[in-house]
């Protein structure tokens, strides 16, 4: 079967209990902790930031975690979330002044280096940059909250990437984030995606390893078509 990774957003955790909550999504199931940091600037909300990650770190949480920035300007911010203890950052292309030089400073840093695309960004942005990246993240609804609906033509976009990653011939993770559900993450991953952030589909479930395990069985009959 094909290695899947769920990666629970934090975003609709308990942040009153933040360690706890995230050490039970784990032991639920999940693969990687995703953080969606907002700027109330490149997007209109506001969450939180490195002191967030390292709290985690410092709790004793070691599973990797995924930092998407939805922020901009983005250096300083990817420098702290290193020293945070993260281990994947992305940040939207257009957010940065010079997207190499923030890729290789996720690199020098340690980090796995990744881009994210809103539903309306071309993908132009790719050109050039495939050798330095380690996933590409496509979000399937616009940035700046949880709970929204999945949009159905990032299936299509999802192809294309998928694509672009088969044609480039590395081996880059392709992470859709925003809506995704029980019911859908099947047409997802066929679509070519294999990694999936969940926020409210897991975290305002009274079970998460129920519904992690219920979206496993979905994933377990893409990888064995
Ligand atoms: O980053 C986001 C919004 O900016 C995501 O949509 C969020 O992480 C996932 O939320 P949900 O699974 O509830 O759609």
């Amino acid at each position: 079967m094909k290695d899947f990774l769920i990666a629970p957003s934090i975003l609709s955790a308990d942040f009153a209990r933040l360690g706890e909550d995230v050490e039970k999504v784990l032991a639920a199931g999940a693969d990687v902790v995703h953080f969606d940091v907002m700027d109330n600037h490149y997007v209109p909300n506001l969450t939180f930031g490195p002191m967030i990650c390292k709290a985690l770190r410092d709790y004793g949480i070691t599973a990797p975690i995924d930092v998407h920035l939805m922020v901009s300007p983005v250096d300083d911010l990817i420098e702290q979330f290193a020293d945070a203890g993260a281990s994947m950052i992305s940040f939207h292309p257009e957010a940065s002044q010079h997207v190499d030089r923030s890729l290789q400073l996720i690199i020098d840093k340690g980090c796995q280096p990744g881009l994210v695309f809103n539903p309306a960004t071309s993908l132009s942005h790719l050109d050039y940059v495939m050798d330095k990246l380690h996933h590409i993240l496509l979000m399937s609804v616009n940035p700046g909250f949880g709970g929204q609906s999945f949009i159905p033509n990032t299936l299509d976009k999802l192809r294309e990437v998928k694509q672009r990653i088969e044609e480039s011939g590395r081996n880059i993770r392709l992470e859709v984030d925003g809506g995704v559900k029980v019911d859908n993450i099947a047409a997802i991953a066929d679509a070519g995606a294999d990694m999936f952030v969940a926020g409210s589909a897991i975290f305002n479930q009274p079970d998460y390893a129920t519904v992690i395990q219920q979206m496993r069985n979905e994933l377990a009959s893409v990888g064995a078509r």
